[in-house]
């Protein structure tokens, strides 16, 4: 099994960014290249179950085929009704969110799977349990961040607060890719200025961009520019 390429955590400047297609990505691009991968999302909220039409696994499965017809519910570590933050959907139900068990879980895909792509739940100041924001949990987790974050206004901010966050606690991520799925779509010229303000203030590139896709069973090849640049040395 090709093993050259890390085991990524997908993080994003805040909820409804596009981790998610930037996860299906991802595994579009790794199975492609031959690799192995696998998709699992720790902390699933807003769903009944991983079958949900909110679920972020099953919204993978059906637009991967090597996938069709397997179960999503693999790919779940927990799944809360509520809409929220996993903190507040776990309490809603009586219940804590028991994170310190998911690198063992992790650990487990690990044997049989490569790379490992690990979506969090919204940014990465949300609370998971009463002590730990997502943040808390991503040295544990043993993947790279990276960051999916909007492509449009407001997303200089987002992503530099996100960078700083990750600085403060030496964590690297492996770059950012923007997603736009803004219609019309968001000028290629703030996109650039975007993209030079991140460069300018933090040590962090924009590997890529994603526009607005809307046939996501077959991406168009241009959204798997910016994954060829960070991951293409590997493959
Ligand atoms: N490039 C794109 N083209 C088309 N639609 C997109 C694109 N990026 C994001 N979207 C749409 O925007 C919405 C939010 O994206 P997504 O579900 O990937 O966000 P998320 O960051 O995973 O959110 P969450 O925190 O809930 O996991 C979805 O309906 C998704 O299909
Ligand atoms: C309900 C959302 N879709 C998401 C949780 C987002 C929490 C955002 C909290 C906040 O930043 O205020 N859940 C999830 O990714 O499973
Ligand atoms: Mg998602």
């Amino acid at each position: 099994m090709k093993r050259d390429v890390p085991d990524i955590f997908v993080i994003g400047t805040d909820t409804g960014v596009g981790k998610t297609v930037l996860s299906l990505l991802l595994m579009r691009y790794f199975y492609d290249e031959g690799f192995s991968p696998f998709y699992f999302k720790p902390l699933q909220t807003g769903c009944r179950d991983p079958y949900d039409t909110d679920s972020d696994a099953k919204f993978i499965y059906d637009n991967i085929e090597e996938l069709k017809g397997r179960d999503p519910a693999g790919s779940v570590g927990f799944c809360y009704r509520n809409p929220k933050a996993p903190y507040f959907a776990a309490r809603d139900e009586g219940r804590q969110v028991d994170w310190k068990t998911l690198p063992g879980t992790l650990q487990e895909k690990r044997s049989r799977f490569s790379p490992l792509v690990v979506e969090a739940a919204g940014g990465i100041f949300v609370p998971v349990d009463g002590e730990s924001l997502v943040i808390d949990t991503i040295p544990s987790m043993g993947a790279q961040p990276l960051i999916a974050a909007r492509a449009g206004l407001g997303t200089i901010n987002h992503t530099l607060l996100t960078i700083a966050a990750l600085e403060r606690r030496n964590i690297e991520p492996l770059g950012v890719v923007f997603l736009d799925s803004a219609e019309p779509a968001t000028p290629l010229d703030m996109i650039e200025e975007n993209r030079e303000a991140i460069r300018r203030f933090s040590r962090v590139e924009v590997a890529g961009l994603v526009g607005r896709i809307s046939d996501f069973r077959h991406p168009p090849p241009e959204c798997f520019d910016g994954l060829k640049k960070l991951f293409a040395r590997s493959v």
